[in-house]
C-alpha cells in the first residue's frame, strides 16, 4: 500500500511539478529511486572532527593529505602481508604528496617506467579500497575530467580475471607510453586523499598563534564536504572584518605576541608600517621588554626585528584597552566594567588598585595615556586606527576568507547524533542552562546560541539598519571576551593583568561551570536534550580548551558522552599538552580517536616517508556497521525516494502527465 490518494497529489501538485522537470516519466523517476536506495545501504561515510588548529597549516594540510591516518590504514591493510614497511611508507608519501614525490623519483629511479607501472597498479588497488563506500556517481564527480574515463575503466576491472587481464595490463601500458602517468598518479593520488574524507567538521579556532591561517582558508576555499563552527579565534577576525576596532587591536595584538606578521601581511596585505612608524616615535627609547615576542626555537626572528615588534605589540596593546574601555562603556548590559583598568593606574608611583591591592606594574611608561582622560585615543592612536580600519576594510582575501565562516560556518551543529560547538553552553551551578542577556532579553541553551548567531550575522550583513548593526558589529568583542560568551565562558579575559602585573594570582580566568560539570553525564544528557538531539548514542564534542594528554588527561569524558578534541595543534601549547592534536575520526564502525604526535615538515614526509605517527584508540564500536540509511543524510534521502515513489504514483495513474 503506497497510501497516496488522488487528494494527496492535488495537495502536493506544486512540489510534484518541480520534481518532474528533473525525473520527467515513470523510467527515470523509478532509476532514481534504485539509485538512492543502493546509497541507503553503502556504509556510512567518514566524518573526521578537527578543533583548534591555531594557523599550524602545515599539520593542517597533512592531515587533509593523510586523512588523520586513515590511507596508511587501507594501505596497510592491503599490502602489509606482500609489501615492505619501508616501500608502505614511500607509497602513502606519494599519496599524500604527489608532486614532490615524482620530482624525487624521477632524479632517482633508474627504472622509471617500471617504477609508474607498479605505482599505477597500487594506486589503483588503493582507490578501489577508499571508494567502495560511494556510488559510482560519486566517485565519477570526484575525479578529475582529463582521467574520468580511464580510471573508471581500472576501477570496475579486475587484473584477475584472464580475460581483463590484457585489457587492464594495456590501459596502464598505454598511459605510460603517451607520457601521462605523472598526471595519472597524481590525479588518482588526489582522488584517494578526497575520498578518504567524506565530511570534515572544524570546530573553531583556525586563526591566531600559527601563521598559516590564511592558508588553512586558503585550502578550504578549494575543499569540498567541511563545516565550521566558530571559535572565539574566528569570531575576533570576523569582528575586525565588519570594522570592529576592538577586535582589529586583538588580532593585531596576539599576532605580535607571536612574532606573527606572516597572516596579516602576507595573506591580506594589512599595512603594518604606520603602526611600526607610530611605534617607533612613540616608544623609541623603551625597550618594552614585557612585550617581546614569544617565539619557537625554529623562528628566526633578528633581535634588532624582535625589539621593533614589541613597540608595535605595547603600542597596539595601549590602544586596546582604551578602545575595550570605550565599548564597555556603550554597553553597561555587558556587565564588563571590571575589565577597564586604565583609570585603576596610579601614573606616579607606577601601580594599580585592583579589589582594594595595590600592584607594581611591570612597566609603566604611558606617554600617550592622560591620567585625566584614560581611555580616549591621542591624535596619532585615532589616526593610526583609522588607518587599519582601512587596511582591514579594504582587503578582498580578508573578505573571501571571512565569507567562509557564514557560508559554511554557524555557533553549534547538530550532525548525525552529535552536537558540535566550540567552547561551552553557558550553565548554572547547578548543571541547569543559564539565561543569558542578548538584545534586551533572557536566552538559554539552543535559544541562546541561535540569537547570538544571528546578531553577529546582522553585524556582517550590510544591509541590516543602522544603529543596529553598529550594536551587532559591537557584540563580536562581547563573543570573543564576554563572560558569558558561549565561545569564551570564562570569568574575565585577564590580558592587561597577564602583561603588566607579576603576580600570577591575578591572571587567574576563572572557567565556566560548563568546564568542570561537563564531566557528569547527566549534565551532558540535559544538554543534548535541550538541544534536541536524539539516538542511542549521541555526543558532545568541543575544542578550546587544551587536553592535557601528557598529564594522562583523558578527551573522552562524561562516560563517553563527551570528546574534546583540542589536543593543541598549536605549537606553543605542545609542551602543556604533550601531543601535536587530535582528530576524532567517525566512520560505519565507530569512532577512533587520533593522536597525532609533532609534524615536522613536508620536505622530511617526502623524503623520509614519515608521518604524523598517529595513534589511534577507539572509542565507541558500534554493534553493526553504521549504513548510509542510520544517518541525517539517509533520512533526507528517505524523504526523497518517499516525493519520487509519490511522483511516479502521480505517473502511473495519469495525474501528472509524463514528459518524453
Ligand atoms: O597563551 P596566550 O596566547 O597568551 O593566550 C591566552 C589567552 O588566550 C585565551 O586562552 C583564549 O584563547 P583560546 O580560545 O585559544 O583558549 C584566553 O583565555 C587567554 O587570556
Ligand atoms: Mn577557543
Amino acid at each position: 500500500m503506497s497510501g497516496f490518494t488522488p487528494e494527496k497529489i492535488e495537495s502536493d501538485r506544486r512540489l510534484l511539478e518541480l520534481l518532474s522537470q528533473n525525473f520527467g516519466n515513470i523510467s527515470s523517476a523509478a532509476t532514481e529511486i534504485i539509485n538512492l536506495e543502493a546509497i541507503l545501504n553503502l556504509p556510512k561515510g567518514t566524518e573526521h572532527f578537527i578543533a583548534d588548529i591555531h594557523g599550524e597549516a602545515d599539520a593542517f594540510r597533512h592531515i587533509l593529505k593523510n586523512a588523520s591516518g586513515n590511507i596508511k590504514r587501507k594501505v596497510n591493510e592491503l599490502f602489509s602481508t606482500t609489501m615492505r614497511e619501508d616501500d608502505i611508507r614511500q607509497l602513502c608519501s606519494l599519496i599524500y604528496y604527489p608532486e614532490r614525490k615524482l620530482a624525487l623519483m624521477r632524479s632517482s629511479e633508474t627504472h622509471i617506467e617500471n617504477f609508474y607501472k607498479i605505482t599505477l597498479h597500487l594506486l589503483i588497488k588503493v582507490l578501489q579500497e577508499v571508494s567502495s563506500k560511494y556510488s559510482r556517481s560519486r566517485v565519477r564527480k570526484s575525479l578529475p575530467k582529463e582521467f574520468a574515463y580511464i580510471i573508471e575503466e581500472l576501477l570496475h576491472e579486475s587484473p584477475f580475471e584472464e580475460n581483463k587481464q590484457l585489457y587492464y595490463n594495456r590501459i596502464i601500458e598505454t598511459i605510460i607510453s603517451t607520457g601521462q602517468a605523472e598526471e595519472c598518479i597524481r590525479a588518482i593520488s588526489n582522488v584517494i586523499q578526497r575520498l578518504s574524507i567524506d565530511q570534515l567538521h572544524l570546530l573553531g579556532d583556525i586563526y591566531d598563534r600559527g601563521d598559516g591561517a590564511h592558508i588553512v582558508m586558503d585550502t578550504l576555499l578549494e575543499y569540498k564536504g567541511f563545516d565550521i563552527q566558530w571559535g572565539n579565534h574566528d569570531v575576533l577576525w570576523m569582528g575586525a572584518a565588519c570594522g570592529n576596532e576592538c577586535c582589529i587591536t586583538n588580532v593585531l595584538r596576539v599576532s605580535l605576541r607571536y612574532g606573527n606578521m606572516a597572516t596579516l601581511e602576507d595573506g591580506y596585505g594589512i599595512n603594518l608600517v604606520p603602526l611600526a612608524t607610530f611605534a617607533m616615535e612613540t616608544y623609541g627609547d623603551d625597550p618594552c621588554d614585557v612585550f617581546m615576542p614569544k617565539s619557537s626555537s625554529d623562528e628566526a626572528i633578528s633581535d634588532k626585528n624582535r625589539r621593533l615588534i614589541a613597540k608595535m605589540h605595547k603600542a597596539i596593546s595601549i590602544i586596546q584597552f582604551k578602545l575595550e574601555g570605550q565599548m564597555i562603556v556603550r554597553h553597561p548590559e555587558w556587565k564588563m566594567d571590571d575589565r577597564r583598568l586604565l583609570h585603576k593606574i596610579d601614573m606616579t608611583s607606577g601601580t594599580i588598585s585592583l579589589n582594594g591591592t595595590s600592584y607594581p606594574l611591570s612597566d609603566s611608561n604611558f606617554p600617550t595615556i592622560d591620567p585625566a582622560d584614560p581611555y580616549r585615543l591621542s591624535t596619532e592612536e585615532q589616526l593610526l586606527m583609522e588607518k587599519l580600519l582601512h587596511s582591514f576594510s579594504v582587503s578582498d582575501k580578508l573578505k573571501r576568507h571571512i565569507s567562509i565562516f557564514f557560508s559554511h560556518g554557524s555557533l553549534f551543529q547538530i550532525c548525525n547524533s552529535n552536537l558540535l560547538f566550540h567552547a561551552s553552553i553557558p550553565l548554572n551551578e547547578d548543571g541547569s542552562l543559564k539565561e543569558v542577556e542578548v538584545n534586551g532579553k533572557l536566552y538559554s541553551g539552543p535559544q541562546l546560541l541561535k540569537q547570538i548567531e544571528m546578531l553577529l550575522r546582522s553585524g556582517y550583513n550590510t544591509d541590516t539598519p543602522e544603529p543596529e548593526r553598529r550594536n551587532a558589529i559591537d557584540y563580536y568583542l562581547y563573543a570573543w571576551c564576554g563572560p558569558d560568551s558561549p565561545l569564551f565562558d570564562k570569568s574575565k579575559m585577564a590580558t592587561f593583568e597577564r602583561y603588566l602585573i607579576a603576580d600570577k594570582a591575578t591572571h587567574h580566568e576563572e572557567k565556566g561551570h560548563y568546564y568542570h560539570l561537563r564531566g557528569q553525564e547527566e549534565v551532558c544528557d540535559n544538554i543534548l536534550d535541550a538541544f534536541e538531539v536524539t539516538g542511542e548514542h549521541r555526543h558532545i564534542i568541543n575544542g578550546h580548551v587544551p587536553v592535557k594528554a601528557g598529564d594522562g588527561e583523558n578527551p573522552v569524558k562524561a562516560n563517553g558522552k563527551l570528546m574534546v578534541i583540542d589536543g593543541g595543534f598549536s605549537k606553543a601549547y605542545h609542551a602543556t599538552t604533550g601531543i601535536a592534536g587530535y582528530t576524532l575520526v567517525y566512520h560505519s564502525r565507530g569512532f577512533e580517536l587520533v593522536q597525532h604526535e609533532p609534524f615536522s615538515s613536508a620536505d622530511e614526509a617526502v623524503k623520509n616517508g614519515t608521518d604524523i605517527i598517529s595513534i589511534n584508540r577507539l572509542v565507541e564500536l558500534n554493534s553493526h556497521r553504521v549504513r548510509v540509511r542510520d544517518t541525517d543524510r539517509g533520512k533526507e534521502l528517505t524523504g526523497q525516494i518517499q516525493e519520487l515513489r509519490e511522483l511516479l504514483y502521480a505517473y502511473r495513474h495519469g495525474l501528472i502527465k509524463e514528459r518524453k
